[in-house]
């Protein structure tokens, strides 16, 4: 049976819930063979970021060369890229490799406040990597300060759609658990229309890694060869399973729930089968 496959580029989370080990689950569970390029080590649980410590650029090279050289990949999803030099050098590998089916995850602030990418990096993630990606999928608070304008209604959610989309991404995912409110709505943008996911907001604390398991759950269906519209219906169902049926672990913001998309979605979308 051919497996697609699916490269990570992120940073570890100890605590297994976000970053690379959030990525590796949801391409696992949705049937897509997982490879990782590391960024940078956290020392991390559910109480928040202890430490990070970034990998040096040369070790980042070389893993995303020895991916490329031998494996190649269907797909790449970024996370925490940390500072401009890294975001530099997997831009130059996306372009090198001519990789398609890009999920660029803006990865700046963890749930707990700490940060995840240096200020000074911003412009290099506007500029350089967003260019490149098939899809970009900003929460709020990302999608305002890459575009420097504050977001509270439906109208500025897609006027910042239209302005991320003229940095030259392909398609805007706007995440909406940021929002208030009952309803939680994820809007997608292709350049010409909008369109709109709508779901409950789920009740509860344990939404650690929930960025990254939507991306990675995106980058997943475009390895299996799904168009953007259906990847982000899976991306969303995943992802709002994952919260629905969270698990007890840890003291404070928890892990989503990776098995659950194979336990509770239909039997048809779960495994790809
Ligand atoms: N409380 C919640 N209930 C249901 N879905 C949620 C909830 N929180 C987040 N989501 C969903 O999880 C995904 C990630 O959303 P968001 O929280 O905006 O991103 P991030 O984790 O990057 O901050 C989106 O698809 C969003 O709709
Ligand atoms: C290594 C790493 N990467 C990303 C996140 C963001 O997590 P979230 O999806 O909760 O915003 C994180 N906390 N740690």
């Amino acid at each position: 049976m051919k497996r697609n496959i699916a490269l990570t580029i992120a940073g570890s989370d100890s605590g297994g819930g976000a970053g690379i080990q959030a990525d590796l689950k949801t391409f696992q569970e949705l049937g897509v063979y997982g490879m990782s390029a590391i960024t940078a080590v956290t020392a991390q649980n559910t109480l928040g970021v202890e430490a990070v410590y970034p990998i040096p650029l040369d070790a980042i090279e070389k893993q995303i060369d020895a991916v490329a050289t031998d494996i190649g990949t269907d797909a790449v999803k970024t996370g925490m890229l940390f500072d401009s030099n890294i975001i530099e050098l997997v831009a130059a590998k996306i372009t090198k490799y001519k990789w398609d089916n890009v999920v660029v995850d803006p990865v700046m602030i963890a749930k707990g406040g700490a940060s995840l990418l240096q200020r000074e990096a911003i412009a290099a993630l506007k500029h350089q990597l967003i260019p490149l990606a098939t899809v970009i999928t900003p929460n709020i608070p990302e999608a305002e300060e890459l575009t420097g304008f504050s977001i509270h209604t439906m109208e500025e959610k897609k006027e910042a759609a239209r302005t991320l989309h003229s940095f030259g991404v392909k398609h805007v995912i706007m995440k909406g658990g940021h929002g208030e409110g009952n309803d939680l709505v994820d809007l997608l943008y292709d350049g010409n229309d909008f369109f709109t996911l709508e779901s409950k907001r789920l009740n509860t604390k344990n939404t650690h890694g929930t960025g990254c398991t939507f991306a990675a759950a995106m980058a997943a269906a475009l390895a299996k060869g799904m168009s953007v519209h259906k990847s982000f219906e899976i991306a969303k169902r995943f992802v709002y399973l994952a919260i629905k049926y969270d698990l007890n672990i840890g003291k404070g913001h928890g892990p989503t729930n990776h098995w659950a998309y194979a336990e509770h979605g239909t039997s048809k979308e779960s495994r790809g089968k």
